[in-house]
């Protein structure tokens, strides 16, 4: 399933837009990769627990479904550089950790934990994966980044290339509001991300980071449940 984690309340704050885990569904194989890079002072070394199956990047990869003009849109190509600075959190403010407590919604998966305390509306790191315009409907890790004129909708999927963001999962049955948002940004080179900040308040040494992946997300999850269960029972469906 893919997503579309919306920024909601929290994004108010910075006055910002939402942003969203996308809806859509995808497609195709992944095609052209660009060669892993060394950002500033961060390689591309795999964190601690991280998967086997995903493949660990600290630059984005553009995908061949994304047209030249978007790119160009995306990273200008005067400021296009393989020498980039991709925002890597601090390998020591933030881990992936597995999730042992039974009460926890994604108990057995992972998620992302802070190291130590982090000041309310920091920059924590940028959401990294693949940039894309195709659809991903198996993908639980497609975000939102950008919606051209010319309604080119544009996606980075972290499904099987990306980072420790990732690992972020959305605070519903785990607090009672998210603790971090979405938020996008230019980096010094002109390239358009997605990046993740801390919310208003102090994020505590030990807390687990949480977005909101907004209400869309849940109800194509819920919508796709029904759907799946009342063909598995082989009864029809409201579209069929
Ligand atoms: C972007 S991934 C988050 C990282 C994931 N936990 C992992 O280990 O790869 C999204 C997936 O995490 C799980 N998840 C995240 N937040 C959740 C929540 N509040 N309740 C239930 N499942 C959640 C769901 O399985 C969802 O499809």
């Amino acid at each position: 399933m893919a997503i579309r984690l919306l920024a909601p309340a929290l994004t108010a704050f910075l006055s910002l837009p939402p942003s969203q885990l996308r809806v859509n569904r995808a497609r195709s194989p992944f095609h052209r990769q660009l060669p892993l890079q060394m950002t500033r002072g961060h390689s591309t070394k795999r964190p601690p627990h991280w998967p086997d199956n995903v493949r660990y990047i600290a630059e984005p990869q553009y995908h061949a479904s994304v047209p030249k003009h978007i790119r160009e849109i995306l990273r200008p190509r005067s400021q296009s550089t393989h020498h980039q600075t991709t925002l890597q959190a601090p390998k020591h403010s933030i881990t992936i950790q597995h999730i042992s407590d039974p009460s926890h919604p994604a108990h057995g998966q992972y998620g992302l934990f802070a190291t130590k305390k982090i000041p309310p509306r920091t920059l924590i790191l940028d959401y990294i994966g693949e940039v894309h315009c195709d659809d991903r409907p198996t993908s639980d890790y497609d975000l939102s980044l950008y919606r051209s004129p010319d309604n080119i909708s544009v996606g980075v999927d972290a499904q099987s290339v990306g980072n420790e963001a990732r690992f972020i999962n959305d605070y519903r049955g785990v607090k009672a509001k998210p603790n971090v948002v979405f938020q996008e940004r230019r980096t010094d080179h002109g390239e358009l991300r997605m990046s993740i900040w801390s919310g208003s308040e102090v994020i505590r040494k030990g807390d687990e980071l949480l977005l909101s992946y907004g209400k869309s997300w849940w109800r194509a999850r819920r919508d796709e449940i029904t759907v799946d269960t009342l063909s598995e029972l082989n009864l029809p469906t409201a579209s069929s």
